[in-house]
């Protein structure tokens, strides 16, 4: 799914009244019909106080059309205007008139924070003050009414948007924006919901959807993307009934060291999960009985030390390499990663202390096959592109990064962000089971073992890092988070190729009509 930045949004609106032949006003109505359906479905009728706050723009005329629907539908309603300004907006006028027409109870005007309205912690408070026109800082009494949502303990449900949310920014006082309980966002998620800095102002977001010029989002090139089962699905290469093992590629897992052998292993045996053809192994002489003990499917190529990998020779060409996995960064290791790099030919899926021992040295990262794919965790990113101020100045140094060493980089977390190309990927599966030893080996010998079938490295990432969550998203359920472990993760591979092809359920609902 594509996710457009606020200019898109705009641009798609004036798009869709021009395309669809409706003024800005019917669009409102609709998107207004949109979020009262949402409500009214989960809601039926109960009477629990509604508090809805609207600020004097658009995200506030979407206020005054629930507010409308709710007073229309008998709901227990109460609407307050935060007058932070006169300039309100036409829609948001069209609506304030609209409201006063259905209804004796008036919203009331607040100017400041001084009679702020009882709200009970089993209230409900609609939030549509501030949506994507947010362009300055907000006011300390309009904070203060921030606080006093949060004071309440009310739910709090908020249009578009959590007021005071910057779609590209991190706030400075985290006071000045509402801590909503559920966003139900406009056509698709902004990128803050899935940033570590802002994810907590949401604790859940839905897109719905305001039916945005289906021209306008074909044609219109995102900066972001979101990557969900609809876009690996297209990734999926199906298997031939005469295929065979050669079909599929010669995976290398390089490295390992003395205490280390597990990361090698638990990184062959996903790849080979994923559907590599074959996977060799390369370490230490330590780890040629534990990997072949424990692993017969792979190959066991060792170098001629006991403890860690000193010197690469291969007799074959691997289709891809997977490096770095428990490898150590021993100076030994160093210089035979060094040498290897001269002359390898094969593309690279890099990991660990793979990336510790390239960061910071410009003239290895400079050897890397151009759509070599890094996998850093956190810190590990942080040494190959050194400290950020917050999440979108990590973004934009990634970016750098990845267009300076033509590489793919994986940003792994919570909603792990792959940047390729000055584009981001934010992928949708995963749980915090996966934070557990082992399951970054796991995911570098799942990219690798795509690499090795045949998918192209971007794809790979993207289908990869899919995968990987989704094995988690399933395993989980029978292990709990906490029991979750890397080898869970390496079973669950399977079920999440089996569930690339379930139906969704698709549930019944019944809804008002939009009537324009
Ligand atoms: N295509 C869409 O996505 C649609 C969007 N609509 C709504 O329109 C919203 C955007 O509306 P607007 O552009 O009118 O802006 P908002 O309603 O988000 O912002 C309010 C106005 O206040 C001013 N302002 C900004 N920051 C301020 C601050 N800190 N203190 C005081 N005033 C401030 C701005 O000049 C802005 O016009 C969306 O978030 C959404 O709720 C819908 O009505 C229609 C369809
Ligand atoms: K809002």
């Amino acid at each position: 799914m594509k996710l457009f930045s606020k200019e898109q949004i705009y641009q798609g609106d004036a798009f869709t009244v021009k395309a669809q032949n409706i003024t800005s006003t019917e669009l409102m109505e609709r998107v207004g019909i949109q979020i009262f359906n949402w409500l009214h479905i989960r809601m039926q009728g109960a009477q629990v106080p509604i508090h809805i706050f609207c600020g004097i723009g658009n995200n506030g005329g979407d206020g005054l059309v629930v507010a409308r629907h709710l007073v229309e539908h008998g709901y227990n309603v109460k609407t307050y205007i935060i007058n932070y300004s006169k300039t309100r907006s036409k829609d948001f006028l069209i609506n304030y008139e609209a409201l006063k027409n259905t209804t004796k109870e008036w919203p009331t005007m607040l100017d400041n924070s001084d009679h702020l309205p009882e709200i009970h912690p089993n209230d409900i408070i609609i939030d549509a003050v501030f949506g994507i026109g947010l362009n300055r800082e907000v006011d300390a009494w309009v904070i203060d009414i921030f606080n006093h949502f949060r004071a309440s303990k009310a739910f709090v449900f908020s249009v578009d948007i959590p007021s005071g949310l910057d779609t590209d920014k991190v706030p400075e006082n985290p006071e000045s924006v509402v801590n909503a309980g559920y966003t139900l966002s406009f056509q698709t998620p902004k990128l803050v919901f899935f940033l570590p800095d802002t994810e907590k102002y949401t604790v859940q977001w839905e897109a719905i959807n305001i039916g945005i010029d289906e021209a306008y989002i074909k044609s219109t090139e995102t900066q972001v993307e979101l990557i969900g089962k609809n876009e690996v699905l297209p990734m999926y290469q199906p298997r031939g009934k005469f295929s065979h093992k050669g079909n599929f590629g010669h995976a290398l897992i390089l490295g390992g060291s003395y205490g280390k052998i597990g990361a090698v292993t638990l990184a062959s045996k996903a790849a080979l999960s994923a559907g590599a053809g074959k996977v060799s192994c390369y370490v230490p002489q330590c780890g040629y009985i534990p990997l072949q003990t424990s692993f017969p499917e792979a190959m066991v190529v060792t170098d001629h030390s006991e403890i860690q990998i000193t010197d690469v020779q291969l007799d074959f060409t691997p289709t891809v390499v997977g490096l770095g996995p428990g490898m150590g960064t021993h100076e030994n290791t160093k210089a035979a990663l060094k040498s290897f790099l001269a002359t390898n030919k094969s593309p690279l899926v890099v990991d660990a202390d793979a990336l510790n021992i390239l960061a910071g040295d410009d003239s290895l990262l400079k050897l890397l096959p151009e759509l070599s794919v890094l996998t850093p965790h956190p810190k590990e990113l942080e040494r190959l592109i050194g400290k950020w101020t917050d999440d979108f100045d990590k973004l934009k140094k990634a970016k750098n990064f990845a267009k300076l060493y033509k590489v793919i980089l994986i940003i792994k977390g919570a909603h792990t962000i792959t940047v390729f190309n000055d584009k981001l990927y934010v992928n949708t599966t995963g749980n915090p089971g996966l934070a557990t030893a082992g399951s970054g080996d796991v995911l570098t010998g799942v990219i690798t073992g795509l690499i090795a079938q045949g998918f192209d490295a971007v794809q790979a990432s993207l289908f990869g890092v899919y995968l990987h969550g989704k094995s988690a998203d399933l395993k989980v359920e029978e292990t709990g988070y906490q029991s979750l472990i890397a080898s869970h993760v390496i079973e669950g591979i399977a079920l999440a190729y089996l569930d690339l092809f379930k139906e969704p359920e698709r549930p019944e609902i019944e809804e008002v009509e939009d009537k324009k």
